[in-house]
């Protein structure tokens, strides 16, 4: 006899201490599995809820990273003026010409695959318990707050300023490794022109956020074919802590930003990086850049697999607005200093939720 949905839904058992839960990814192999089961059923205000493709007249802005890093003085200057108002106006844009090769991003896809598909007695090795843990695998959010589970499996990696990667896959760490590095180097250069973007010097963000000893993750998202997409959630709205998030996805759509209003459709994107402006750069720019609000739903069709790489300050660095904007009667601080590492911890407290984070540090 079939089991009913509540019965293959989500466990969280202990096991020596390690938490045990059922991935999307099992579930779904489950013959069982025939409609959505409640725990994972997502209601929005779909009423007032606008989703639309990018509008011709306002399209999502495309930035070409070859024009910042070896343009004349024009083209850069030009650059980093487009970067400013893609931050100011989207808080997200899209990057050509970034110079991670293709191969390096399709083999980090594979790995990546390769990982979620290990059996998952070998995956469930690393799942971990808290938001500091530097390999850490699981489901949904943060399952012991979710209120609703999310249609959604991740790894997430800490890989600066010490290299951490799971054993297995064998290719895993030497091809994460690259990519990281290749990554780090790319948001490195961002930030030196958006700096400039805010009448900064090129080096200020990478200074006072110390990023030499800078705090870099991976997340990596697997979100399966669903039942019944239209009732799940993939991720729900939030924005991402740290500076800058660079997205790779495997081809297959489901992300969208919250652009004046509305849920735009980012669509299946190949070969650019996606880049999302992050909560420490909103209060770094004392609010003049936003963090985005996106979120990522889910289809029925295939699996959609995305790697984000956030790039944060150290953990050690007290994030605030930058003196150089700050004049207490005209712009007063809009936000107050916080600890990397505390905002972290903040994080892991809160369900995510919108900026419901960045909301408590705002004034
Ligand atoms: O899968 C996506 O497109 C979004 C992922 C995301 O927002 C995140 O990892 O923070
Ligand atoms: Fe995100």
């Amino acid at each position: 006899m079939a089991s009913t949905a509540s019965e293959v839904s989500q466990q969280v058992q202990s096991n020596n201490n390690r938490p045990i839960f059922k991935s999307v990814k099992a579930l779904t192999e489950s013959p069982e599995l025939t409609s959505l089961p409640p725990s994972y059923t997502y209601t929005t205000n779909s009423d007032d809820e606008i989703v639309a493709d990018p509008d011709e007249d306002d399209p999502i802005p495309i930035i070409d990273y070859s024009l910042l890093v070896t343009g004349t003085p024009d083209q850069r200057a030009m650059t980093i003026h487009d970067l400013g108002k893609a931050c100011e106006e989207w808080g997200f844009f899209m990057l050509i010409n970034h110079f991670v090769s293709k191969t390096i991003m399709e083999k980090m896809v594979d790995e990546v695959f390769a990982f979620f598909n290990l059996r998952e007695e070998e995956k469930q090795e690393y799942a971990g318990k808290d938001v500091m843990d530097p390999v850490r695998y699981g489901t949904s959010s943060n399952v012991s707050m979710d209120k609703v589970l999310f249609w959604r499996d991740f790894l997430k990696i800490v890989v600066h300023p010490e290299f951490h990667s799971p054993d297995k896959p064998p290719g895993f760490r030497e091809t994460s490794a690259e990519y990281c590095r290749r990554t780090w180097k790319v948001g490195k250069e961002l930030l030196k022109g958006i700096s400039e973007s805010l009448g900064l010097e090129a080096n200020y963000i990478e200074d006072t956020m110390n990023l030499d000893s800078g705090w870099q993750m991976i997340a990596a998202n697997m979100y399966p074919p669903c039942p019944q997409p239209e009732l799940a959630m993939g991720i729900p709205p939030h924005s991402d802590h740290g500076l800058l998030n660079l997205l790779l996805q495997n081809g297959v759509s489901g992300l969208q930003v919250l652009h004046n209003g509305k849920w735009i459709n980012v669509g299946s994107t190949s070969n650019c990086q996606l880049v999302f402006v992050s909560d420490h750069l909103e209060v770094v720019s004392n609010g003049k850049y936003k963090s985005v609000l996106h979120r990522a739903v889910v289809s029925n069709k295939a699996t959609r697999m995305s790697l984000a790489v956030v790039i944060a300050p150290s953990l050690d660095t007290v994030v605030e607005p930058a003196k150089e904007f700050l004049d207490n009667q005209r712009n007063p601080a809009a936000y107050v200093g916080m600890k990397h590492r505390d905002y972290m911890q903040l994080q892991k407290s809160n369900r995510l939720n919108g900026k419901s984070v960045l909301d408590r540090v705002k004034i």
